[in-house]
């Protein structure tokens, strides 16, 4: 059973549940018991007959206690192993709705309840989030619009209210933009330094297998060159995702890919290879950039037609490149989705320092937030429960 406040992303995480279990060889069904919003069982028809789903439902003004207990007594009898029931979204001041979401509960019996939350919901999460538990008892909360700017600081608040682990991630409008939540990635995000794991991940799909091994060597050791960069972009311009590659790493989408200027982004880097191109060997396999004097810069800018200024610019890019890179040195290290108990004790002290003290406050001060981060940590063992585990 699906709860959560209004547009929080509901009735598409629903949709998006079932067809991930889909793909893992479960027989699903989708309830929709959202009869307060107009629209609600629409969408959830049109993304179920999408992915062969069998769906229950009604519009506006039918009974949601009926249609849910009628809709997972039908799929039972169906044999589906796996019936989700998508309930209306309510904000904690709406006492019925509140009432509606409990009877649905006693009259389901669901095995897992899901709190659904939009990543950017921010210091009312805790409130919000402590309101649905006391009706119903949330077991899992799954985030959503983790594609956008926000940083997900208000899940931790909703753990802590919740008492219960985070699932999944949803990552955008589509049925596959849903992952698996893995603690690492978000607390570096939320630290603000970027998903690194994730963009090696990213960078091993676009970068051709060829190239991989030589690659991922040099970065390990935190050696990055301008020929590396060219290489780069090279492979991004020719295969494409560079958004959602670019997107992973800190400072890059504001300033190199801002959204909806793709366009503008390519010929940026369209523009900086150009000035690679009048580079000689020494400089493009140096990683130093003090190699720079004022007199290779001018060099580079009448070679490639381009002014000072603009140069300075491409190696002022790469500059924060390369301490990005020197971040990812250490990812040989990184075992995905192990949250050791240093990792999370050094965590939880950087955490400390860019938390809102009263979110501290309500997650329990230093060692409700150690204590929290080991929670997130093994948030996988609860999913592994209900078919979400990967492996
Ligand atoms: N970018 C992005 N958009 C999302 C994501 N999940 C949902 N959305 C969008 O968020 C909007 C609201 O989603 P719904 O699924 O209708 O939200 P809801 O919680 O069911 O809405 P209520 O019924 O009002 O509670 C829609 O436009 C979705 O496409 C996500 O992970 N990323």
């Amino acid at each position: 059973m699906f709860v959560g406040l209004q547009g929080a992303g509901k009735t598409t995480t629903c949709t998006k549940y079932a067809y991930y279990h889909q793909k893992k060889g479960y027989k699903p069904a989708l309830v929709c018991a959202d009869t307060f919003r107009a629209g609600a069982f629409d969408q959830l028809k049109q993304n179920a007959t999408k992915s062969k789903i069998p769906y229950y439902g009604s519009y506006t003004g039918s009974d949601p206690v009926k249609i849910a207990v009628e809709g997972v007594d039908r799929f039972k009898k169906e044999n589906c192993d796996l019936i989700i029931v998508d309930t209306s979204g309510r904000h904690k001041q709406q006492a019925s709705l509140f009432e509606e979401m409990r009877q649905i509960s006693e009259a389901t019996k669901p095995d897992l309840v899901i709190f659904v939350m939009d990543s950017s919901i921010g210091q009312t999460a805790f409130e919000q989030a402590r309101a649905f538990k006391q009706t119903v008892s949330v077991g899992a909360v799954i985030i959503t619009k983790m594609d956008g700017h926000a940083k997900g600081g208000g899940t931790l608040s909703a753990v802590t209210a919740t008492k219960s682990p985070v699932i999944f991630i949803g990552t955008g409008e589509h049925m596959d933009e849903f992952e698996v939540f893995d603690a690492k990635p978000f607390v570096s995000r939320l630290l603000g330094n970027g998903d690194m794991s994730g963009f090696v991940n990213k960078l091993q799909e676009v970068v051709p297998k060829d190239q991989q091994p030589e690659l991922l060597e040099m970065l390990s050791h935190g050696k990055f060159t301008l020929r590396i960069m060219y290489d780069q972009f090279q492979n991004m311009l020719n295969m494409g995702p560079l958004k959602e590659v670019f997107s992973m790493l800190p400072g890059m989408r504001a300033e190199m890919m801002p959204e909806g200027h793709e366009k503008e982004s390519q010929a940026k880097i369209k523009r900086y290879m150009t000035m690679m191109d009048s580079m000689t060997n020494e400089e493009l396999d140096s990683s130093n950039p003090k190699v720079f004097n004022e007199s290779r810069i001018m060099r580079i800018a009448r070679g490639s037609g381009r002014i000072v200024t603009e140069v300075m610019e491409m190696l002022e890019e790469y500059k924060r490149l390369t301490t990005m890179w020197g971040k990812v040195k250490g990812l040989k290290n990184l075992e995905k989705g192990n949250m050791s108990a240093l990792s999370r004790n050094k965590n939880s002290q950087q955490l400390n320092k860019v938390l809102p003290a009263q979110m501290l406050k309500q997650i329990g001060g230093m060692s409700g937030l150690q204590s929290l981060m080991k929670q997130m940590g093994s948030g996988k063992d609860l999913m592994g429960m209900f078919g979400g585990r990967d492996e």
